[in-house]
């Protein structure tokens, strides 16, 4: 297929367009430029709002009963584990498989994952602040999308157009990505589930179009207040180490690891990450030694390293026991930083004295602001998402990544390959 540029894709949502021409005016091919530009008419006050504001993001179970569930549905994304046409028989096996492992280990944290708790409070209060720093566009109404667990892609979906959001003209949502750094595997998943949702229960009944005007929020790995909430957590974790020891103190930023098959893909996740930690370490203007390490790989193929805890054990062997790890691509707590680095590596390095864990963002009020900035911004800028969303892996042979990806970089899918590319 011949991949267009994108310095060349039409981007920028232009809303002087859809003002100024009926969409019975437009060509069919800026008809299709139109499911990307938000409505304009505008209230007394002067708003284009409501605007939804979608959290996408993993999701985890709530209760240990839900963890075969979310299991299920994870081990049935085709983006994060390509099995191929084999993927609804081996899935289902893995999942059951590794369900009572995964179920104690939530048992462990508490019962569940507190994702969807975070999540839920993180929108709410960004889309408070958002109501005053851009009335434009208010009210901001938060939704949550997750990708294996309640509340699913397909329930948010059909709450928007219950609050009306696709009739007439049609609403204005963003997709706003909950990981800062985008992978194909996470965001790239999030994405292609909302395209195969919007396709099912709107576009599929109106002639391959739909009325919600979509953007999104794609990646914002360097984000100057994401930055300075990593940098405010760090710093509070250090002061906990005595004065002479502090500068001494090894940063050890750990991410999610990715198996090299998708790493050689060409996914853009490992840049972002090390981007992020790069901007973090400048604003601690590198008073610490630091390392990036990768954790929580599953199965027996060849993974990014170094993983989370060899690196810490060698340090400690080597004497460094002064640690402390910062889980720098999750927004919030769940079984990799509760369970994974609070209780296996740290719980078991013989040194839960010395080796310490930064906090999550979780509700951090500078998190919450950095939110409200993005979207902000977005919201103001007229673009429908990053000039990377266009540009798929040089190894890509997804098909549902090329729907996706040219619908949401502003050019819709010309022929809508329907049923057939959705359930690949
Ligand atoms: C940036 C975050 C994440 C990336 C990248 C990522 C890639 C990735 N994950 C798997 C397989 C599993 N991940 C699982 C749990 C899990 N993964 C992330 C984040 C990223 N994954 C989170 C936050 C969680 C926990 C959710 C919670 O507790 O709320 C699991 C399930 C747990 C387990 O069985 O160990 C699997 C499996 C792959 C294969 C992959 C890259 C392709
Ligand atoms: S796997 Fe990255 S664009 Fe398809
Ligand atoms: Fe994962």
């Amino acid at each position: 297929m011949a991949f267009r540029l994108p310095s060349q894709m039409p981007r920028r949502i232009c809303a002087s367009k859809s003002s100024s021409f009926g969409l019975s005016q437009l060509s069919s091919r800026a008809r299709g430029l139109a499911t990307v530009v938000p409505p304009v008419t505008q209230d007394a006050t002067g708003s284009k709002g409501p605007t939804a504001m979608v959290f996408m993001n993993m999701g985890g179970p709530q209760t240990t009963d839900q963890v075969g569930d979310f299991l299920s549905r994870l081990f049935s994304d085709g983006d994060l584990i390509p099995l191929g046409r084999l993927q609804s028989y081996i899935g289902p096996l893995l999942s059951k498989r590794r369900t009572p492992k995964i179920q104690k280990q939530y048992s462990d944290i508490g019962g569940g994952s507190p994702i969807r708790k975070w999540s839920e409070y993180q929108n709410e209060e960004m889309c408070k602040i958002l109501d005053k720093i851009s009335p434009e566009t208010a009210p901001h109404k938060p939704y949550v999308a997750f990708r294996y667990a309640n509340p699913l892609t397909e329930h948010m979906y059909q709450q928007l157009l219950d609050d009306g959001f696709g009739k007439g003209r049609g609403g204005r949502a963003v997709a706003f990505t909950q990981y800062p750094q985008y992978s194909c595997s996470t965001t790239g998943s999030s994405l292609n589930e909302l395209w195969k949702w919007r396709h099912r229960l709107e576009s599929k009944h109106n002639g391959g179009e739909g009325a919600i005007n979509w953007s999104v929020i794609d990646r914002w790995p360097v984000h100057h207040g994401l930055v300075e909430a990593f940098a405010q957590h760090i710093e509070a974790k250090l002061a906990e180490y005595p004065e002479e020891r502090r500068k001494d103190v090894v940063l050890l930023f750990s991410a999610h690891s990715l198996p090299m098959s998708v790493v050689n893909r060409g996914d853009p996740y490992p840049a972002e990450v090390a981007a992020t930690v790069y901007a973090v370490m400048q604003r601690l203007k590198f008073s610490n030694p630091y390392r990036l390490c990768w954790q929580s790989q599953v199965g027996p193929s060849a993974w990014l390293g170094p993983q989370t805890s060899d690196t810490v054990e060698n340090f400690i062997k080597k004497g460094q026991k002064d640690l402390v790890l910062i889980p720098i691509a999750f927004t919030s707590d769940h079984i990799e930083t509760l369970y994974e680095l609070d209780l296996e590596v740290i719980g078991e390095s013989g040194h839960a004295d010395t080796v310490k864990r930064a906090e999550s963002l979780n509700g951090s009020p500078v998190f919450i602001e950095a939110l409200a900035d993005i979207a902000k911004n977005h919201l103001a800028s007229g673009e429908s998402c990053s000039p990377q969303m266009g540009l798929r892996c040089p190894a890509c042979t997804s098909e549902r990544c090329a729907v996706t990806k040219e619908f949401f970089a502003g050019k819709q899918a010309q022929s809508y390959p329907g049923d057939k590319v959705l359930a690949q």
